[in-house]
């Protein structure tokens, strides 16, 4: 097989490939068959009401029947609201009027929602059935790897879950060619993520020659494989978030509340790249990252469109959610904090203080700039 790059993901529970390519959905038969997917197996496709639009489902659904599958198709609701116990719900019962099998696949077609929710679902029905990711965004470079699937509650993200490897990823990067601009600026938000946590020269390079729109389908995989490999490097060493796997939340734990308390308004990756700026800025209060350091972060940010401040909002409500974050203790949070370019760091016992000071002292963001 060619065309693609294809990294392989070894974790304690599984081993996988990561296949990317500007047209990877060309070897999906062939690599489904590496993966010991038999045209026996049904596979049910969840996606999203948007991504259906772009024909990229049916087109998949058409090369599998070609090869023999019997394929179902699901449409969720797009949009976060769709990551929930209730639509799960119904993906359950529908895999049940078709016979979907424990030998059966549910192959997510779609970003970070769609990937979270069927993986979710997969890891769930009839106590866990194989999944297969297949991302349509940029954010979903991350989504896809590393196992990590689930719903949002009421009261927060990510509450209930699971962590259910799929068995294989694969990321034809031609199918971003219809995603919505504001979609491809909120996945360069876990993309400059990575590269603060491990990949100095990528953050480097996207500061010299940003890819602040969709650069075309070569680029877009050089750029998410970059990306993708610091992932897989510490999705390798801690698969269940022991430890080294809290890096990978460095922006989220302000960030996740930043997004809840928008309603959903704001998105992952704008309140990703928010989260990242108080967090910078309260790494420089406590004297463990340089100004010119936290400068650079939001020079990157600012140069690929995304927020550079954070809500006009009281910061109460936001604490209260993060005190529902899966790294708060009694009275103080684990946080991932950037010490350095490439160098993220987890740090214990950090104060409601500590998160106040810095958040009075972060510009406010309102559409269209700072204040
Ligand atoms: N599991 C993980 O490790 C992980 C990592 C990061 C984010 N997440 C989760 O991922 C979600 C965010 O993912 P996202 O940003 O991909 O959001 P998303 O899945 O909601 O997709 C964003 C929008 O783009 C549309 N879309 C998707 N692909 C398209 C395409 N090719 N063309 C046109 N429209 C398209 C969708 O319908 C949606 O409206 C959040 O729920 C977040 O918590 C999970
Ligand atoms: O893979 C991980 O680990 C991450 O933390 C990746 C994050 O970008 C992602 O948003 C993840 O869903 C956050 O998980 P949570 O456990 O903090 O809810
Ligand atoms: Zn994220």
């Amino acid at each position: 097989m060619s065309g693609s790059t294809v990294i392989e993901v070894k974790t304690a529970s599984k081993t996988y490939p990561f296949v990317i390519g500007p047209a990877a959905r060309e070897e999906l038969t062939a690599f489904l068959a590496q993966c010991g997917v038999t045209p026996e197996t049904a596979i049910f496709i969840i996606t999203d009401q948007n991504v259906i639009e772009t024909d990229y489902p049916q087109e998949l659904k058409a090369r599998l029947e070609s090869a023999g599958y019997t394929v179902y198709l699901a449409v969720a609701a797009a949009g976060d609201a769709s990551k929930s116990l209730a639509t799960a719900e119904q993906l359950y019962r529908t895999m049940l009027q078709m016979h979907i099998r424990r030998s059966d696949v549910v192959m997510a077609v779609g970003g970070g929602m769609v990937g979270d929710l069927a993986g979710f679902v997969a890891a769930t029905y009839l106590r866990g059935i194989r999944f297969i990711q297949v991302p349509t965004t940029l954010l979903a470079h991350d989504s896809s790897i590393g196992g990590k699937v689930g719903v949002n509650l009421a009261e927060g993200k990510n509450l209930v879950g699971a962590f259910h490897q799929p068995i294989l990823v694969l990321y034809d990067t031609s199918v971003l060619s219809t995603l919505p601009s504001r979609e491809w600026t909120g996945g360069l938000s876990e993309l400059i993520k990575h590269a603060v946590i491990g990949d100095p020269a990528l953050f480097h390079d996207l500061l010299s020659q940003p890819a602040s729109d969709y650069p075309g389908p070569e680029r877009t995989a050089e750029l998410v494989a970059r990306a993708a490999r610091v992932k897989i490097q510490i999705v390798e060493q801690d698969e269940q978030e022991s430890g080294l796997r809290m890096l990978l939340n460095v922006g989220h734990t302000v960030g996740h509340a930043i997004e809840q308390k928008s309603d959903y308004s704001i998105h992952h990756g704008e309140a990703v790249a928010m989260g990242l700026i108080v967090e910078a800025e309260l790494a420089v209060n406590k004297g463990w990252l340089s100004s010119s350091d936290r400068d650079l972060i939001i020079q990157a940010l600012c140069l690929h469109g995304l927020p550079t401040g954070r809500p006009d909002q009281p910061i109460s409500p936001i604490l209260e959610i993060m005190n529902l974050d899966k790294k708060h203790q009694r009275q103080s949070w684990t946080f991932a904090v950037p010490f350095g370019i490439g160098d993220v760091r987890v740090v214990r016992d950090v104060s409601r203080e500590d998160v106040i000071r810095a958040w009075e002292a972060t510009n406010i963001w309102r559409e269209g700039g700072v204040e």
